[in-house]
């Protein structure tokens, strides 16, 4: 997955003594404020290089180093751990992983039978004492042996109950954290309150857990991994407890209505031999964009009590358990500019210019910065070190500038005064900025755009030819294509009878695309190609979507309240274009849709091959399929009555999965999901094509 990583070289006893300190500085604020200096990756680079001096250099082993420890530089409380709370040692790939798996089935003098393969939270890890079934007290892991008391939280942690289902005295281990939502909520408090924001969600859940005396209060999240029965708890379920597999404790502690990912996509799940494992580690690696909390590895762990028994220890870590690490997915770097760009809705966006850093295994040099109000809210400044986080296909993104990295050099972000497109005025009535011209701003985008395969497929139209049309007056917005003349054409440069004739026949063909291109090709914000096909399928023809106010379009999916009323907007600003459309004679409707009458259910589709479906396609198609671009596929799969989806996910009923089809198929395969070739999907959906 990723590879052995690097590590800092220590040139000598005084860099490696600068090296210690740093680390013990930086621990120490992470598991603090987390408000450390160096990200997770450059922390456990320059903890590597201190480990590789010291294998060199045994004799000159400070007591401070991070090495060897659970938590170098934690916070130290005063609660004695009744068993130690420890880290994991890493594995980086699936050799490190076999590597790894053969030493402790050595060390066990048998093979592991069943394995047990969850995500690993990137949160805190916390003790939950119960006594009697009640939740009396809560402690951070401290230095591994003893940890501050932070019951202050109880009552603030989602999933982690007052009262469990059943009177018992029980240890639960866990970690707490911020999801998404509740980070984005604790910023904005945090905001309201002075101005500043959290770094990211684990900084904050630690912030928070240990903050006393805040004016706000933030909402955290609890994930159960473990439950120790008290040391002299000699009661049957204290007994059951210490011989049940992990797995088994995991229903148990899930049972006692206490929050685990059973419910999540990355369910820990017993893998019977390390293929399996493998298979898991991928599956949880793929769902990571898009989980709404965050994870930074998998943990494996013997499944049986009594591998772990005989596995054991070490001071640091157990030895029948191993974390997998996944490539970081946020760092920190400098924002060294913003550019500013008008789109082809005129939206005028800011992006971030960044020091350039790997990222989930991709080099990152621009960030989306959404708009002028974010960056406010953000606080950002130029030469700011900025938390960038990017995870699988997501753009992007600068999440929060590192205030307390400020050296006081940093300046103030210059906001355009004009179109930087155009040099035309900008309308700040929106968060968004536009160019006042609008779409007409960049015309050359917007018609490109219109063209283009996915929506009119006019071929013979790329962007040199388009500025030509424009520059020729001949066109100001792409419905004017449809009523430039022969001679028109005729008396451009580089344009010779047979291409005037090809472009016109192309132009022609294009005014009986069905309605959900013609009305993806007017680009309204917010809406693509699946979202102008459900759309259209719903509306089935221009005039009923013009008719439909916010509340009528938020029938159809993927609609909510917030998008509805600006489509609403975007359709009359459209209008005149639409209105030249229809005079040109291009197609409004959509073939095999019922016109919906206002508040009329979705036409009857039961007897669609596909009626009901969620549908994924993967890999190259082949057959009859060969031919088809993946928008084209999901028109069928739209006409023959299902859902086309780009992700699989418990939902889907269908995987259509051609040659070199990778991880959806692995992820298709681990949920069950029914997996055809693209020739039998072209039978189930013969008559569509
Ligand atoms: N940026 C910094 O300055 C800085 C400083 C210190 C440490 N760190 C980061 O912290 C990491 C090392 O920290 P660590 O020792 O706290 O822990 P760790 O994250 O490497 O592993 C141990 C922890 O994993 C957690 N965990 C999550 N899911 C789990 C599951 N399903 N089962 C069991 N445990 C699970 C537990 O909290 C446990 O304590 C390093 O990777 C480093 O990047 C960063
Ligand atoms: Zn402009």
């Amino acid at each position: 997955m990723i590879d052995a990583p690097p590590h800092a070289e220590l040139s000598d006893q005084a860099a490696y003594a600068a090296a210690v300190q740093l680390a013990a500085d930086a621990a120490a604020a992470y598991y603090g404020q987390g408000d450390s200096p160096l990200d997770d990756d450059a922390y456990d680079q320059l903890v590597r290089g201190i480990a590789a001096y010291e294998r060199e250099h045994p004799e000159q082993v400070l007591p401070a180093s991070p090495t060897g420890k659970v938590a170098g530089g934690a916070v130290v409380g005063d609660v004695p751990h009744t068993v130690p709370m420890l880290s994991l040692d890493n594995v980086f790939g699936p050799e490190d992983l076999a590597d790894w798996a053969a030493s402790l089935e050595r060390r066990l003098g048998r093979t592991v039978t069943a394995w047990s393969v969850e995500p690993k939270l990137d949160g805190l890890a916390i003790s939950a004492r119960y006594r009697g079934g009640r939740l009396v007290q809560l402690v951070t892991r401290g230095d591994g042996s003893a940890g501050e008391d932070v019951s202050h939280a109880i009552g603030t942690v989602v999933g982690l109950p007052d009262r469990l289902a059943d009177p018992v005295t029980v240890e639960l281990r866990g970690e707490v954290m911020m999801t998404t939502e509740q980070f984005e909520q604790a910023c904005a408090k945090r905001q309201a309150h002075d101005g500043s924001t959290f770094a990211n969600p684990r900084s904050a859940a630690a912030g928070t857990l240990r903050a006393q005396d805040r004016p706000y209060v933030c909402e955290l999240t609890f994930f159960g991994y473990g439950a120790l029965p008290g040391p002299d708890d000699d009661s049957e379920p204290a007994a059951r407890l210490r011989e049940l597999p992990h797995s088994e404790i995991m229903t148990w502690v899930a049972g006692q209505g206490v929050q685990t990912t059973a419910a999540t996509p990355v369910a820990g799940v017993v893998a019977t031999s390390l293929e399996q494992v493998q298979e898991r580690v991928e599956q949880i690696a793929a769902e990571r964009a898009e989980l709404p909390f965050g994870i930074d590895g998998i943990v494996i762990k013997c499944d049986l009590a009594a591998d772990q028994e005989k596995a054991g220890f070490s001071s640091r870590a157990p030895r029948w358990a191993i974390a997998y690490k996944l490539p970081a997915v946020e760092k920190i770097t400098k924002l060294l500019g913003v550019e500013w760009n008008t789109g082809r809705t005129g939206v005028i966006a800011p992006r971030a210019v960044l020091e350039p850093v790997t990222l989930d295994g991709s080099i990152v040099t621009y960030a989306t910065l959404h708009n002028v109000a974010d960056i406010t809210r953000r606080g950002l400044m130029l030469g700011d070190s900025v938390v960038v986080y990017k995870a699988g296909d997501v753009i992007p993104r600068v999440e929060s500038p590192v205030v307390h990295l400020r050296t006081g050099g940093e300046q103030p972000i210059a906001f355009p005064e004009v179109c930087p497109s155009c040099g035309d005025a900008i309308d700040k009535s929106q968060e968004r900025w536009r160019c006042v011209r609008g779409r007409a701003c960049r015309a050359i985008a917007s018609i490109s755009y219109a063209v283009g395969r996915d929506q009119l497929d006019i071929e013979g139209l790329a962007d040199n030819r388009i500025q030509q049309l424009l520059d020729a007056g001949l066109i100001t917005d792409f419905a004017d294509l449809f009523t430039v003349t022969r001679e028109q054409l005729l008396g451009l440069e580089r344009m010779g009878e047979t291409s005037t004739d090809k472009l016109l026949a192309a132009i022609e063909r294009a005014k009986d695309r069905p309605l959900s291109r013609v009305f993806c090709a007017l680009g309204v914000r917010g809406t693509g190609r699946s979202m102008s096909r459900r759309i259209a399928r719903h509306f089935g023809a221009m005039q009923a979507i013009r008719d439909a106010d916010a509340e009528a379009l938020q029938v159809v999916d993927g609609i909510g309240p917030e998008k509805a009323p600006l489509v609403v907007a975007e359709l009359a600003e459209l209008g005149e274009l639409i209105d030249k459309l229809i005079a040109a004679g291009v197609n409004m409707t959509e073939p095999g849709a019922v016109t919906a009458v206002a508040g009329a259910a979705e036409p009857a589709s039961a007897e669609l091959p596909l009626a009901g479906m969620s549908v994924v396609v993967t890999g190259a198609m082949s057959g009859p399929l060969e031919a088809l671009s993946r928008n084209e596929v999901n028109e069928l799969i739209e006409r023959a009555g299902g859902k086309a989806s780009s992700s699989v996910s418990a939902k889907t009923s269908l995987l259509v999965a051609g040659d070199k089809a990778g991880a959806k198929r692995t992820k298709a395969e681990g949920l069950g999901v029914r997996i055809v070739a693209p020739d039998e999907f072209a039978q189930m959906v013969g008559r569509f094509l």
